[in-house]
């Protein structure tokens, strides 16, 4: 198979197999490590960018062919669309060879008729591609839509509730390239070391915003290739979610119980603050899931994480009223990391936002039970939606005995507002230096 065979395959995962991109992206590369530096990163560029800007092409595409993408053969679609994502966002291929690989692709997968269409379709986008008028600015929604490849939906949404310019420049940041962020650990690792075996393996380290042991690392093939990481002295995490501990603020000796916590992260951050104190007990949904903690566990060896496989929803008994801080991490859209994780914004329809609330308000519920009287709860979610975050508190406060807890004392002095005086943070892509995130803290009334 070559290059773009397998970029046909990953893009029709995705697409009509609802698989997950990033985790086809990576079997892919996995299954194939022979092949080239520099053919991998061609892989995962034109998947990505593809699927990042799929509503843009589609407009394109549709502008020019007269068969309508929705109406197109699922293989034919996606050699148009990855060749449209070369034409129109990368320089390194020529245009004529993008047109010839997609005619020759149409042929090996036995689409020997079409090969004329593909052709036409391409050098003609290729010729008039920056012709295409978008919708205009006066149809403010489609021509968000249009320009940041987003859809309609959504764009709605964030207009509501966010307006013009915040809407736009969650848009505008959702399509940026991020760096990987890694929290540094500051247990049992001593940091200027750490850093510097990075930039020994000649790894570009930078500070990461708001948090002293946060920090982007770029220039590097691939994370398992990263000693601090094989060690466990870094993991990969953005500045939100570290946040998260900031928030919680345990002390040594803490019972912690973490109801959603795969792969691990925030439990591996609370458990180094207490520094080999108390215990955290991880939980997730499947074995699959508590595997990857136990991995993260074993590889960071930290000793006061547990982890048990249980189902948020189902009320465990015997946790009741037995944790000094309990996390709820609740499963979300996922909006606020649409940057790193672009199929999200295609699964989404407004019955799924609906079940999903339905989902974390049963989680809180249970979660406010294990709770101690005077201890600690957070929630939190990595999305903007105004129903799973503000919402919910509000409808939380309302219906359990616990009070809103500000937050100014555990976050960086940037952070600082006026909701956090009431007890949540909102973060938002392009506002925030960070991905979209919502922390809430509540203490236990009685
Ligand atoms: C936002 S992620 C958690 C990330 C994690 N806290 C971390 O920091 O690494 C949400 C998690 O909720 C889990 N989940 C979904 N439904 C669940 C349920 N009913 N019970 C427990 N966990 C659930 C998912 O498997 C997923 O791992």
């Amino acid at each position: 198979m070559n290059t773009r065979e397998l970029i046909l395959g990953i893009l029709l995962a995705v697409n009509e197999e609802g698989e997950p991109s990033h985790r086809v992206i990576r079997e892919v590369l996995t299954k194939h490590q022979f092949l080239p530096k520099q053919e991998r990163a061609f892989i995962t560029r034109v998947c990505e960018g593809t699927l990042e800007y799929q509503i843009t092409i589609d407009y394109i595409l549709n502008h020019f062919s007269k068969v309508k993408t929705d109406k197109m053969k699922p293989v034919i679609r996606e050699i148009l669309r990855s060749s449209v994502y070369q034409l129109k966002y990368m320089d390194s291929v020529p245009d004529s060879a993008v047109c010839n690989e997609a005619v020759k692709l149409a042929q090996k997968k036995g689409f020997y008729n079409l090969k004329p269409f593909v052709n036409g379709v391409l050098r003609t986008i290729a010729r008039e591609m920056e012709e295409v008028p978008y919708p205009e600015r006066s149809d403010l929604e489609n021509h968000l839509s249009v320009k940041y490849s987003m859809p309609p939906f959504l764009v709605q949404k964030w207009l509501r509730e966010y307006g013009e310019e915040i809407t736009e420049k969650m848009l505008a940041d959702f399509l940026t390239e991020r760096p990987t962020t890694v929290r540094c650990r500051q247990y049992l690792t001593n940091q200027e070391e750490t850093l510097e075996s990075i930039r020994e393996q000649g790894i570009q380290v930078s500070p990461a915003p708001y948090l002293d042991y946060a920090f982007y690392l770029s220039g590097y093939n691939h994370i398992l290739t990263i000693q601090a990481f094989l060690e466990g002295k870094i993991q990969v995490q953005d500045v939100s979610s570290m946040l998260v501990a900031e928030v919680a603020a345990p002390k040594k000796g803490d019972q912690i119980l973490d109801l959603c916590a795969a792969p691990g992260g925030k439990s591996l951050h609370v458990a180094d603050k207490m520094a080999g104190f108390g215990m955290v007990e991880a939980r997730d949904l499947t074995e699959y899931k508590v595997g990857l903690i136990q991995e993260n566990i074993v590889r960071a060896g930290t000793i006061n994480v547990q982890t048990r496989c249980m189902d948020a929803t189902v009320l465990d008994i015997d946790s009741e009223d037995s944790a000094d801080i309990v996390l709820a991490d609740v499963p979300c859209s996922g909006y606020g990391v649409i940057g790193k994780k672009p199929d999200i914004k295609y699964k989404v329809t407004p019955s799924k936002q609906e079940e999903i609330v339905i989902l974390q308000r049963k989680i809180l519920d249970r979660a406010a039970r294990y709770v101690k009287r005077g201890g600690t709860l957070v929630y939190s979610t990595c999305t903007i939606a105004k129903e799973e975050n503000q919402e919910n508190v509000s409808w939380f406060l309302e219906n359990y005995p616990f009070e809103a807890v500000e937050l100014d004392s555990c976050l960086p002095q940037e952070l600082c507002c006026e909701t956090t005086k009431l007890g949540y943070l909102q973060l938002l892509p392009g506002v925030h230096k960070t991905d979209g995130f919502f922390i809430a803290k509540f203490k236990r009334k009685r």
